[in-house]
C-alpha cells in the first residue's frame, strides 16, 4: 500500500497545562475527502493549528508525504474559518489570494509573473477569476469561503485543511463546495476538513473521523451506524434528534 499524504501518530497536546488532545491517530490517503466531526472544545481546531506548526505536541509525530516540521507544513494549504479574517482590510481579491505565496515570495522580494500565474489558475479553480479586482469587503459569504480556498491552493498543497467551510453558507453554495472538493480530490489532492453539518459530512466524506480530545471511532460513513460511538462522541442520550437526523 502506499504511504499515506498524512500520517499522524500518538499526537497528544496541552494547552496552558491541560491536556487538549490524547494519543490521537489519523490518517488521510491521496485523493481522500476526510470528515473531522466533534463537539465544541473536542479539540478540532488545535489539531489543525497543530498540524500548521502553531502548536508544539507534547508527544506524536505528524507527517504530510513523509515530511514532518515545517516542511510538513509547507505541503498543507490551510482554509481558517472564515470569521477570523479581516473582511473590511482594504485589499482585492487577487491581493489576498497572493498573501498565500507569502512563504514563496519572502519579504525581499515582490510577486513575479508565475505568482500572479499561479494566483489566477487557483482563482480559476474556484469560479472566482471575474473577481480578481474586487474588493474582498464585497464578497458574499460563499464567495469569501471560495477566495479563501483559493488562497491555500496557489501553492499546490498535497493536503487541504479546512476549518469549519459550510457554516452559514445556503444549500447551492454548500453543493458548489462539495463538488469543488471532488473535484480537488478526483485531481489527487487530500482535503481533511471539521465540520459541524453532520449529515452533510455523512453524504460527502469518503471517511470519517470522530473526536472528542480522543479520536472514539473512525472509518466509511456507511460504517458509523453503532448509536454508542455518536452517543460517546457527543455526550448526547438514545433520544437525542441528533441520531434521528443521522438516521440511526
Ligand atoms: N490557547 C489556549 N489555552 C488553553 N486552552 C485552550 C486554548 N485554545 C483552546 N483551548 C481549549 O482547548 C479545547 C479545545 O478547543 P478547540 O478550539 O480545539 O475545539 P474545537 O473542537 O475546535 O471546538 P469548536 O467546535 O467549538 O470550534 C477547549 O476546551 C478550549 O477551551
Amino acid at each position: 500500500m502506499t504511504e499515506p499524504v498524512l500520517e499522524i501518530r500518538g499526537l497528544n497536546v496541552s494547552l496552558s497545562g491541560r491536556r487538549i488532545l490524547r494519543d490521537v491517530d489519523l490518517t488521510c490517503e491521496k485523493g481522500e475527502l476526510l470528515g473531522l466531526l466533534g463537539p465544541n472544545g473536542a479539540g478540532k481546531t488545535t489539531m489543525l493549528r497543530t498540524m500548521m506548526g502553531l502548536v508544539m505536541p507534547t508527544a506524536g509525530s505528524i507527517k504530510v508525504q513523509g515530511m514532518t516540521g515545517k516542511k510538513a507544513a509547507d505541503l498543507i494549504g490551510y482554509v481558517p474559518q472564515r470569521q477570523d479574517i479581516a473582511w473590511e482590510f482594504p485589499v482585492t481579491v487577487a491581493q489576498l489570494v497572493m498573501t498565500g505565496r507569502g512563504r514563496r515570495i519572502g519579504w525581499l522580494r515582490s510577486a513575479k509573473t508565475e505568482d500572479w500565474q499561479a494566483v489566477f489558475s487557483a482563482l480559476e479553480q474556484v469560479q472566482m477569476r471575474a473577481y480578481a479586482d474586487r474588493p474582498i469587503a464585497e464578497l458574499s459569504g460563499g464567495q469569501r469561503q471560495r477566495i479563501l480556498i483559493a488562497r491555500a491552493l496557489v501553492n499546490s498543497p498535497a493536503l487541504l485543511v479546512l476549518d469549519e467551510p459550510f457554516t452559514g453558507l445556503d444549500m447551492p453554495t454548500q453543493e458548489l463546495l462539495s463538488a469543488l472538493f471532488r473535484q480537488l480530490t478526483e485531481g489527487g489532492t487530500s482535503l481533511l476538513m471539521t465540520t459541524h453539518d453532520l449529515t452533510h459530512a455523512m453524504v460527502i466524506c469518503d471517511r470519517v473521523a470522530l473526536l472528542n480530545r480522543a479520536i472514539v471511532a473512525e472509518g466509511a460513513p456507511s460504517a458509523l451506524r453503532d448509536p454508542q460511538v455518536w452517543m460517546d462522541t457527543f455526550r448526547v442520550s438514545a433520544a437525542s434528534p441528533l441520531l434521528k437526523q443521522l438516521g440511526i
